[in-house]
């Protein structure tokens, strides 16, 4: 596998505290577009230094500038492999990826073969074809709505309340299944959040892949001829970047050190340049000032947080005189809310969900695209003969990785993944990765019956019915009567005959059936493990919509358990 496919999701932990970098450096290709908070405040300073009063004064308005400028930087530049397609597509003996396709067949567990349902598909396009483009991305983003309508303290108290019009309760996801919006979000639309790339992951111009050789290996088509030769050319071009990267590695260490003298020159050893001794939090005034001057440069903030990281990494050798840990705590969410576009209360609460350092790596990682994932419908098609067709359409992908045999990661893509011919046959299911876990977890098996509680858009409903290998039954349970309509469409779409679709306060449940061997209960959530995806979660959640989600879901997985039969025939109950 390529050294970029093994780092798929790039390193977002850009801090570096005492001058030295947590993550490991490297990565050419992060070069132009590095989110490293350390290196961020050189280029922004700089980016300043060169404007225009306008927009020096607009880049001063801090909270929605400075997002804008992580934006620019985020869209990850490192997960492409240059062409990794060739070794998916190479049938030759050669290719790890080749044989990670092949296993699909070897291992079997989730190729419920692939002649039956094939007879569906035309009448599923058109299916499909109404479905597909019908739900807007408001609507696949409305679950992650919040919940000003609800009244916490009658919600709390009163159960009956809870079971009051669902569609109030539709909270947020931290799934992506919304597949019907794939061609929209992946290749039309623009992130709100993040600038991305018109491509999934942009290729060709930047350092790494300007040298001729590469640009030839863009254009060149694969073939089953020449696969074996760019599989090579691939291993060498590996072998090349890991090179560049260890050269990388040892100058930043060097640039590092040369910075840690030129600080500790400057300031001399009692000064308070970064890394030089105590770190002096701003004064009340000065605080004022900033706040006059309509809040604090970018590059101030930036150095800030790392100042502050470095303190609370060393309290007593590092603080102000004087200076207690929870000063130096709140100066860092403050400075975190408004760096990263949060409001004070959620960078409070997901602050303190970690050490320091990787609440910095949290919200930094927040700011990355999630890698574009499909999940293969082992009722339609085999992961190998799926990968073949869309490589012939220009698709860049590889194997998730070996804990799947179902998985692909796509790079990049010419065509829209979320409307190509075999997306709309039902061959797969564009689906966060993690996402299969759950289902691989609760394992159902042929001939049970088993309730999805809350199901829509159907990610994990098809995968279970594609383990049931289309024998027993699925309930798909959803709340939310609209969301049941891109569930039936992608029930159709993936071929599978072994779902019932209904709708249902998942707290009803138990009195409107119950005796299932398994279920699985995917609850609502808050979205903020998605905010990648919706950012509008970083200002729109309060301490009331976490109350409110977290109580809905302890009823929810009550309910969930009381639906498991407790005599059930299989060992569902393991
Ligand atoms: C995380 S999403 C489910 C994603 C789905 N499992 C998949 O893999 O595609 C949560 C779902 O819960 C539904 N929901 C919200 N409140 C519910 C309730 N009280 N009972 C049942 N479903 C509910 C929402 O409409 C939403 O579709």
């Amino acid at each position: 596998m390529g050294r970029r496919a093994k780092n798929k999701q790039g390193d977002p932990t850009p801090l570096d505290v005492n001058g030295k970098p947590f993550r490991k450096l490297g990565k050419r290709k992060a070069e132009a577009g590095d989110d490293s908070l350390s290196k961020r405040p050189v280029k922004k300073l700089k980016e300043t230094e060169g404007k225009t009063d306008k927009v020096k004064n607009k880049e001063k308005e801090l909270k929605p500038k400075k997002v804008t400028l992580v934006k620019e930087k985020t869209p990850s530049a490192k997960s492409k492999p240059s062409s990794a397609s060739a070794k998916v597509k190479s049938s030759s003996t050669k290719g790890k990826r080749k044989q990670e396709l092949e296993s699909d067949e070897d291992e079997g567990v989730e190729d419920g073969g692939t002649s039956e349902g094939w007879e569906d598909v035309e009448e599923d396009i058109e299916v499909q074809k109404k479905s597909l483009f019908h739900d807007s991305d408001d609507d696949a983003n409305g679950f992650i709505g919040d919940l000003d309508d609800l009244d916490i303290d009658e919600i709390i108290d009163d159960d009956d309340v809870l079971r009051g019009p669902v569609q109030e309760l539709d909270l947020g996801s931290d799934d992506e299944d919304e597949v019907d919006l794939a061609p929209v979000r992946l290749i039309g639309k623009k992130s709100k959040q993040l600038e991305r790339p018109s491509k999934i992951i942009p290729t060709g111009s930047d350092e790494s892949d300007s040298d001729a050789s590469d640009e030839e290996d863009e254009e060149e088509r694969v073939t089953m001829a020449n696969m074996e030769a760019r599989s090579r050319a691939l291993d060498e071009k590996a072998a090349r970047e890991a090179e560049l990267d260890l050269e990388e590695m040892q100058k930043a260490a060097l640039a590092g050190e040369e910075e840690d003298e030129d600080f500790e020159d400057e300031e001399g050893e009692e000064g308070e340049g970064e890394g030089a001794g105590p770190f002096q939090l701003p004064t009340a005034e000065e605080r004022e000032e900033e706040k006059a001057a309509g809040g604090p440069q970018v590059h101030v903030v930036q150095r800030r947080m790392r100042e502050c990281v470095r303190v609370l990494s060393n309290l007593k050798r590092y603080a102000g005189k004087g200076r207690s840990r929870s000063e130096y705590v709140q100066q860092l969410i403050s400075d975190i809310a408004n760096y990263y576009g949060y409001n004070d209360f959620l960078a409070e609460k997901l602050f303190l969900l970690f050490p320091v350092s990787e609440a910095i790596e949290f919200f930094e990682a927040n700011e990355v695209p999630r890698p574009v994932t499909i999940r293969t419908n082992t009722l339609r098609t085999r992961r190998r003969d799926l990968a073949q067709a869309l490589i012939n359409r220009g698709v860049n992908l590889e194997p998730i990785g070996k804990w799947t045999n179902i998985g692909l990661q796509v790079f990049e893509s010419n065509v829209p993944i979320g409307a190509t011919p075999e997306y709309l046959a039902g061959h797969y299911m564009l689906q966060a990765a993690s996402s299969f876990l759950p289902v691989i977890a609760l394992s159902p098996q042929p001939g049970e019956r088993v309730l999805d509680m809350a199901s829509a858009p159907g990610g994990k409903t098809t995968h279970m019915s594609a383990l049931m290998q289309n024998t027993g039954v699925v309930f798909a349970n959803d709340a939310n009567k609209a969301r049941t309509k891109s569930l039936t469409a992608n029930v159709h779409r993936l071929g599978c005959k072994n779902v019932v679709v209904c709708s249902y306060d998942g707290r009803e449940f138990p009195k409107v059936m119950g005796g299932f061997d398994r279920v699985l209960l995917d609850a609502p959530c808050s979205g903020t493990g998605v905010i990648s995806k919706d950012a509008s979660v970083k200002t729109n959640k309060s301490d009331r919509d976490f109350a409110l989600l977290s109580h809905l879901q302890k009823q929810l997985i009550l309910c969930a358990i009381d639906s498991v039969a407790p005599d059930s025939k299989t060992d569902g109950q393991r």
